[in-house]
């Protein structure tokens, strides 16, 4: 795994090494006792583990809190976020270092080994430092005994890399890839074998995905369409603009919560995979004149809304956006303030509101699996149980979004997963419907790469967003 590791830097006490490329593993190094940077990540891998907290929400709050800054949060975030990615693979290390199962060891103990074991193995902090700030933190919480168990622990781990703690643990690639490649790039094997199956079975394609979903994404800002350009954004933010999403751009890092665009309305964070599939919606096909009657069927948090809405009021349309959980329709009232939208507090499978739309969306509750970069420790928390229990829910608001459409009018159905059950399955059950037409997708994504359709698949690998899924059905 040579091709994943940066080298390492030459001591504890040198000045971080300068950055190969901005997308590099990071080369901090820091010599205080317990820093502040490891002891916000120590915490927020304990709230996730105590609490289930999702590491994004929890940590940027943190580092305001504790008023972390600069290169510090940069640490922190990395140390946070790349801990949490590789959990799974991290505890088969530990347990296999501490001749232990990992649920035999404190919980608190555990927060610090995984994050020293994430030192060690996938940054280029030196292994010293790693194991002394990791023993630091333990004992200044917890004792000599836990600390000792710690530094032992840890320097079992730094006697390997993480090529040759892979090459012991992992499956080989001959008797099993998908299990071996899940182990390598730190994905669970069910969620890999879900991938391969979305790939059409290809096993480079499934590696280049899981890498690309084991790396640090991109940060994307959407334009408000209307309010500005993805130029200007660019231009403002000192970012890039996108390859296919014409309001898309791209930041390295930083907190775009800082930026004046996105504080001052004119542009949200959102990924280019989520602002192609709003834009498709409002570009498809319909039969006979637009209304201007256009629906969001399960709109929270209102990303897509805030998209469809800007470009509703471009188009004199007006958009009802439904969500069924009342703080998620809060989330959408404030993305969508001053826009054409109405948002409703309703369940999608029977919203009570005039069937005859235009353009619906069905952006489908779904398991996340195509936003798994984005999210650190999802991929760990979720199970295969929770796809069944979702697509019985996703055939229902499919069954609705099209009672809801109009003779002539266009549902979109999309997904952040690309697992098949929740994606293909569900629009082929309803393709044969009598009153069900499959459009060709691919000709409202500007994209390339989009397969023989007629269905869109986007991927972290090919296409830089999240692995989005898209249909397009019109009603006849
Ligand atoms: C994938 S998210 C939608 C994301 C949204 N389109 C965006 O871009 O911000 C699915 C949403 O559907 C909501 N939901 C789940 N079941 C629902 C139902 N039966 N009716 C309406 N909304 C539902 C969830 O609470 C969640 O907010």
């Amino acid at each position: 795994m040579s091709d994943r590791r940066a080298p390492r830097a030459g001591s504890a006490r040198e000045k971080p090494a300068r950055e190969k490329s901005a997308r590099d593993k990071p080369a901090y190094v820091r010599d205080k006792a317990v820093d502040e940077p490891r002891a916000a990540a120590r915490d927020v891998l304990r709230a996730v583990r105590e609490r289930d907290a999702y590491a994004n929400l929890v940590l940027p709050k943190m580092l305001r809190e504790r008023h972390i800054t600069g290169r510090d949060a940069a640490f922190a975030t990395e140390l946070t976020y790349g801990t949490a990615r590789a959990m799974g693979v991290l505890d088969r290390i530990i347990a296999a270092a501490a001749n232990r199962p990992v649920a035999e060891i404190d919980g608190p103990v555990l927060d610090v080994l995984r994050l020293g074991a994430y030192q060690l193995l996938r940054t280029r902090v030196e292994p010293h430092a790693a194991v002394s700030t990791s023993v630091d933190l333990i004992r200044s919480e917890m004792g000599q005994g836990p600390a000792g168990f710690c530094n032992a622990v840890l320097r079992k781990i730094a006697q390997k890399d993480e090529e040759l703690w892979t090459d012991t643990l992992a499956p080989s690639m001959g008797e099993d890839p998908v299990g071996h490649l899940a182990f390598r790039y730190a994905h669970p094997r069910w969620i890999a074998a879900a991938f391969l199956d979305a790939l059409g079975g290809s096993l480079g394609q499934l590696q280049a995905l899981l890498a690309a979903d084991d790396d640090r994404p991109l940060v994307h800002l959407a334009a408000r369409p209307g309010l500005i350009t993805a130029e200007e954004l660019a231009l403002t933010t000192g970012g890039e603009q996108a390859r296919y999403s014409p309001y898309g751009v791209y930041l390295d890092g930083g907190d775009p919560g800082k930026l004046d665009p996105v504080r001052d309305g004119l542009a949200g964070v959102q990924d280019e995979g989520s602002q192609l599939v709003a834009r498709a919606v409002t570009v498809a096909d319909v039969d006979g004149e637009d209304t201007g009657r256009w629906l969001d069927l399960c709109a929270g948090p209102g990303g897509k809304a805030a998209m469809i809405g800007a470009l509703a009021d471009i188009d004199g349309a007006r958009v009802d956006a439904v969500e069924i959980a009342p703080h998620r329709a809060d989330l959408i009232r404030r993305a969508v303030d001053g826009l054409p939208v109405t948002v409703h507090v309703a369940d999608g499978r029977d919203p009570h509101l005039t069937e005859g739309y235009d353009r619906v969306l069905l952006d489908a509750p779904c398991t996340g699996l195509g936003s798994l970069r984005r999210r650190p420790e999802a991929r760990w928390r979720r199970q295969p149980g929770d796809v069944a229990e979702l697509v019985g829910l996703q055939r229902q608001l499919l069954d609705s979004a099209l009672d809801l459409v109009r003779p002539g009018g266009v549902v979109v159905y999309s997904t952040c997963s690309p697992h098949r059950a929740e994606t293909v399955d569900i629009v082929d059950a309803v393709a044969d419907r009598d009153d069900v037409e499959v459009l060709d997708a691919r000709a409202y994504v500007p994209a390339d790469n989009l397969g023989d359709g007629p269905y869109v698949q986007l991927w972290p690998h090919v296409h830089g967003t999240d692995a989005m899924f898209l249909a397009a059905l019109r009603k006849r």
